[in-house]
């Protein structure tokens, strides 16, 4: 990444359950003068949804102008090439030459897809960047559609924004409860409540790695390992997420120790699959948070910096073996003869280029990895790690410097 000279669209991804309140969040953030230049796609076929009076004018390409200047429009191909058509146009100078974008997708859908389009497409990929995942979950009915809909779940374990919408429906209890229950799912996003839409742009926009503000990265607020090393043991390597499920430690535990009964000791990744990981459980009728129980979210932390070899080689069969349970990772590397800290971001099988950094946040130099999985335990990760660093290790490549 060429921090300097960040000039591609930061594209912000807003979705959540059916009826969460997405459009009430878009529309009252498009109302703000610094969501100005915005465009907006709406991944779904029908309706805009937006307000009549917010749409000034719609042309044949299902394309509109928002009062505010604004321009949305409804996907009505694929998403590629919908933006490549929007940038194209903006380019001849057919359409406001929008700043950013706004992609709001349709309450069903995975947002993983879409976030693995925008970093894939060679096309997009040098025209837009990933700015922030923003979803939106409703505070009364939120925690049911929670425990009915594993899509929820995973909607909320790849957000960089919570925004828990309708919170003056909602009574304290459920605010918290609710709360509480998002940031173990996610310890690095923050929890926003929300009334009627109401939120500031500058809380669920410019959530990603560049902060144009300062025009370089910003590795801490993108990372935001601090909430997962909050019980840092300043000497040790194992660190836990905010505690998964302190209200369910037995089933944590069996869990676990189900993925590795079950593998040889030898291939970290054998072990039941999904389904039948928690075949056990769906008789268990006090058991409403199951899908929550799959996610798992913790940092890994490594002292002394590493071959990259090692770690792409560590990441290569995370995506290989378990690719779809590796929800989000974000990390900053300290990678051996390198003075610079290097940075990926993953979402399942894809992985973003990763991008050298000019210089390291601050005096903290280890290697730090967010991961947040389903049905894939800490112990696993760390198993595939240390596997390839002592491989390293034994042939000689690994240093400290
Ligand atoms: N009382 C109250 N109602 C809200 C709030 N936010 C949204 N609503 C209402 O909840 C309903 C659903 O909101 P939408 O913004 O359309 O939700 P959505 O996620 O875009 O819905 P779909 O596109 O159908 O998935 C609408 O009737 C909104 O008026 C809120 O904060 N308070």
């Amino acid at each position: 990444m060429s921090e300097a000279a960040e000039e591609r669209i930061p594209v912000s991804v807003l979705t959540g359950f059916l009826g969460s309140g997405k459009t009430t969040v878009l529309r009252e953030l498009l109302r703000q003068p610094e969501m100005g230049d915005t465009a907006v796609i709406i991944n779904e076929f029908g309706d805009i949804g937006l307000d009549h009076q917010l749409v000034e004018k719609s042309d044949e390409d299902g394309l509109v102008t928002l009062n505010s200047g604004c321009l949305c429009c409804t996907v009505r191909g694929d998403l590629v090439r919908t933006m490549s058509e929007l940038y194209m146009k903006r380019t001849r100078g057919e359409v406001t030459p929008f700043k950013r974008m706004v992609v709001e997708t349709t309450g069903l859908a995975d947002p993983a897809p879409i976030l693995h389009t925008l970093m894939t497409d060679p096309l997009l990929a040098s025209r837009f960047r990933m700015d922030g995942v923003v979803v939106t979950v409703d505070a009364v009915n939120g925690a049911g559609t929670l425990d009915n809909h594993a899509e929820s779940v995973k909607q909320a374990a790849v957000a960089d924004r919570l925004l828990l919408t309708k919170t003056d429906l909602a009574s304290e209890d459920q605010v918290t409860s609710l709360r509480g229950r998002l940031h173990q799912l996610n310890p690095g996003a923050p929890v926003l409540p929300v009334k009627f839409g109401a939120v500031a742009p500058a809380d669920v926009m410019n959530a990603g790695l560049y902060n144009p503000e300062t025009k370089t990265a910003d590795v801490k607020r993108w990372l935001r390992d601090e909430a997962y090393l909050a019980e840092h043991d300043a000497h040790g390597h194992h660190h836990h997420g905010h505690g998964h499920g302190h209200h369910h430690d037995d089933h944590h535990h069996r869990h676990d120790d189900d993925g590795r009964a079950s593998g040889s000791p030898d291939d970290p990744f054998a072990g039941p699959g999904p389904g039948e990981d928690h075949a056990h459980r769906d008789q268990d009728p006090h058991d409403v948070n199951r899908h929550d129980d799959r996610i798992r979210s913790f940092c890994l932390v490594f002292d002394t910096p590493l071959q990259w070899a090692t770690i792409a080689a560590a990441f290569d069969a995370l995506v290989t073996y378990r690719g779809p349970d590796l929800l989000r990772i974000k990390g900053i590397l300290n990678v051996i003869d390198s003075d610079k800290p290097v940075v990926v971001h993953g979402v399942q099988h894809v992985f973003h280029p990763p991008a050298v950094l000019e210089k390291w946040p601050d005096d903290d130099r280890r290697t730090r990895i967010v991961f947040i999985t389903r049905d894939l335990p800490e112990a696993t990760i760390r198993k595939v790690f240390s596997s390839f660093i002592e491989t390293a290790d034994k042939w000689g490549q690994t240093e400290t410097r």
